[in-house]
C-alpha cells in the first residue's frame, strides 16, 4: 500500500473534480486526483457532449427535410445512424485530450485511476494507495435512476451510458421520462427517423415555465414525436425489438427499443461515507451553503451534491471550494443566477425565478412580466425561426428571472443571466444597443415591453411632453 499526504484530494474528473483539479494545482496546492471510470466524466462521455453531437446530426435531416421553404428543394435524409455514432464518438475524442490524465499529470497533479472510499474521517483508499489529505472534494456525479419498474430487469433497455453504443437506429423508440434528457433524446431520434413515444408520468419538462414549454412541447409533436402526460410507467414486457410498456392506468404502448430517462441518482455507493460521518439527503450528499459536508473536511460538488445538475453549476461550485480549501476564503454558492437550457428545437432556457416562484416569494402585486415574440425580431423572420418568446420576471424595475423558447434560446439567456447576476436594472438592457439583425434585439425589445405602457399609456408623461413641447424653442 503507498501511503500519500496532499493538500486537496478530488475523487471524480468530471466536470467539477477536473475544475477543481486544474484551478488548485495552478495555485501551488498539492493535488491527489481519483477517477474510477473515463476521465471528463457524464459530460464528455455519456451526457452533454454525445447528447449535443447527436442533436446536430439530427438538425442536418431535418434542414434537409425542410430546405424548400428557403427555395431549394427537400430531400429525403439517408441517415446511417452508425456513421452518425461515430460522428458522436468523434466529437468526444476531439474534446478528451483537454480533460486527459496526461494534461492534468502535466499540471502537476497525481493522477490514480481506482475507485476510492473512506477509511476515516480524512483518509480514503483508492486501489493500493491510501491518501491523506487535509480537505477532500467528494465530485462523483450521477448516474441514471433505474426506477423499480415491473419486468424492466428483464428486458433490454438503454440509458445515456448505453445509448451511444447503439448502431441500428430504433424502428420505435419509447422513451420512459419527459425531462431534458427524454425530450432531447426524442427530438433527435424522431429527426432521424425512429418513430418515438414519450411517456411522462407528470409533465413533461415541469422544470421549466409552462408557458414555454408548452411551445417547445407542440413544436416537437408537430414533428410527430408522440408525448403522453400522466402516463406513468408501470410494467415492462417482451423481447429485443419487441417490447411492451404498461402504464399504471394500462395504457399499453409498443416499440422496438425502451430509453429510461427517469432522472439522475447521485454516486455515493462505495464511498463508505458513514465512516467519515457524511450525511446524505433524498437526492445526493448533505451539503451547507458553503459546499461543505458533515464532515467539515469534506466538500461536496456537482450532481453529488444534489442540486442543480448541470455541467456549468459543477464548474461554479469548484470555483466555490477553490476559493475556501484553496485560499481560506468565505464562499456561498447561490442558486438564483444559475442558467439552464434543454436543447430542443427550438431551444428552451430560463434564469432566475419562474414566473410562478416569483409570485409565491414576492406576492402577486410585486411582479411585472414583459414578453417578446420571436415574430417581431426581422433576423427571425429572415431565417423563418418566429417560433419563440422571450419572458422576463420583473420586480422593482430588475429581472428575477427570465425564460426563453426559440432559436439560440441557450446563446441568449446569457444576457439575462448577466443582467441577474450583476444586480442590472431593466432601464441597463433597455439601453443596450444590440446589432441589427441579430436574436440580440429580442432582450432590447422585452426590456422596451415593460417601459412602453409606462412611457406611452401615461397621462403624466404626455402632460410632460405637452408642457416640453410648447417651451421648447
Ligand atoms: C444525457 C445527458 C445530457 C446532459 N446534457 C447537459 C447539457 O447539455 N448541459 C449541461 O450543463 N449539463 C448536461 N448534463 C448534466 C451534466 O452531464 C452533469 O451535470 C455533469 O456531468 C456533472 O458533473 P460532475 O463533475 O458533478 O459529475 P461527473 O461529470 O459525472 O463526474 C463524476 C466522476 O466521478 C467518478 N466517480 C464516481 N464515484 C467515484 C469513486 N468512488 N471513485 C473514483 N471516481 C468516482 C465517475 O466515474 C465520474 O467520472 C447532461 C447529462 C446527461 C446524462
Ligand atoms: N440540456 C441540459 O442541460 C440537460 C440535458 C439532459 C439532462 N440534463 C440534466 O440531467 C438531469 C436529469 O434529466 P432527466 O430527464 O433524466 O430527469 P428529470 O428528473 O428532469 O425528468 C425525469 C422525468 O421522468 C418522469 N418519470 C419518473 N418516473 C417515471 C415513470 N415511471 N414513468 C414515466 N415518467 C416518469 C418524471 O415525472 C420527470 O418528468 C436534468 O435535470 C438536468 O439537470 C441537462
Amino acid at each position: 500500500m503507498e501511503r500519500i499526504e496532499t493538500d486537496l484530494l478530488i475523487v471524480g474528473a468530471g466536470s467539477g473534480g477536473l475544475s477543481v483539479a486544474a484551478g488548485a494545482v495552478q495555485m501551488g496546492t498539492r493535488v491527489v486526483l481519483v477517477e474510477r471510470g473515463e476521465m471528463g466524466g457524464d459530460c464528455l462521455n455519456y451526457g452533454c457532449v454525445p447528447s449535443k453531437a447527436l442533436i446536430r446530426s439530427a438538425k442536418a435531416a431535418h434542414a434537409m427535410r425542410h430546405a424548400d421553404q428557403y427555395g431549394i428543394a427537400s430531400v429525403a435524409p439517408q441517415v446511417d445512424y452508425a456513421a452518425v455514432k461515430d460522428h458522436v464518438k468523434g466529437v468526444i475524442a476531439s474534446i478528451a485530450p483537454h480533460d486527459s490524465q496526461e494534461r492534468f499529470e502535466g499540471m502537476g497533479v497525481r493522477v490514480i485511476r481506482e475507485s476510492a472510499r473512506f477509511v476515516s474521517g480524512d483518509e480514503m483508499e483508492a486501489g493500493a494507495h491510501r491518501i491523506k489529505a487535509r480537505r477532500i472534494v467528494l465530485a462523483t456525479g450521477s448516474g441514471p435512476f433505474v426506477p423499480p419498474i415491473e419486468g424492466l430487469s428483464e428486458v433490454p433497455y438503454l440509458t445515456n451510458e448505453t445509448l451511444w453504443d447503439l448502431r441500428e437506429l430504433p424502428r420505435h423508440l419509447i422513451v420512459i421520462g419527459g425531462g431534458p434528457i427524454g425530450m432531447e433524446m426524442a427530438q433527435a431520434h424522431r429527426r432521424l427517423g425512429s418513430e418515438v413515444t414519450v411517456l411522462e408520468g407528470g409533465t413533461a419538462l415541469s422544470k421549466d415555465d409552462p408557458e414555454l414549454s408548452a411551445i417547445a412541447l407542440d413544436a416537437v409533436r408537430g414533428e410527430g414525436v408522440r408525448i403522453v402526460e400522466g402516463a406513468q410507467a408501470a410494467r415492462v414486457s417482451g423481447t429485443a425489438g419487441a417490447l411492451t410498456v404498461e402504464t399504471d392506468d394500462g395504457q399499453r404502448f409498443e416499440g422496438s427499443h425502451i430509453l429510461v430517462a427517469v432522472g439522475r441518482r447521485a454516486n455515493t455507493d462505495g464511498l463508505d461515507l458513514d465512516v467519515a460521518g457524511i450525511e446524505t439527503t433524498k437526492t445526493g450528499i448533505k451539503v451547507d451553503d458553503a459546499l461543505r459536508t458533515t464532515n467539515r473536511k469534506v466538500y461536496a460538488i456537482g450532481d453529488a451534491a444534489g442540486g442543480l445538475q448541470f455541467t456549468h453549476v459543477a464548474g461554479y461550485h469548484a470555483g466555490i471550494v477553490v476559493r475556501s480549501a484553496v485560499l481560506g476564503l468565505p464562499a456561498k454558492a447561490k442558486t438564483d443566477h444559475l442558467p439552464w437550457a434543454t436543447y430542443l428545437d427550438p431551444e428552451l432556457a430560463h434564469v432566475g425565478l419562474t414566473e410562478a416562484q416569483a409570485r409565491e416569494r414576492h406576492g402577486e402585486s410585486a411582479i411585472e412580466i414583459a414578453r417578446f415574440d420571436y415574430e417581431g425580431n426581422d433576423r427571425a423572420q429572415a431565417d423563418r425561426l418566429t417560433d419563440g418568446r422571450v419572458k422576463v420576471v420583473i420586480r422593482k424595475g430588475k429581472p428575477v428571472g427570465a425564460s426563453i423558447v426559440g432559436h439560440q434560446a441557450g446563446e441568449q439567456i446569457s444576457l439575462w443571466a448577466f443582467a441577474i447576476a450583476s444586480g442590472a436594472k431593466m432601464r441597463d438592457v433597455s439601453s443596450m444597443v444590440a446589432p441589427y439583425p441579430t436574436y440580440g434585439e429580442l432582450h432590447k425589445r422585452a426590456a422596451g415591453a415593460y417601459f412602453s405602457p409606462k412611457l406611452f399609456d401615461s397621462a403624466a408623461v404626455k402632460r410632460v411632453v405637452r408642457l416640453v413641447q410648447r417651451v421648447l424653442p
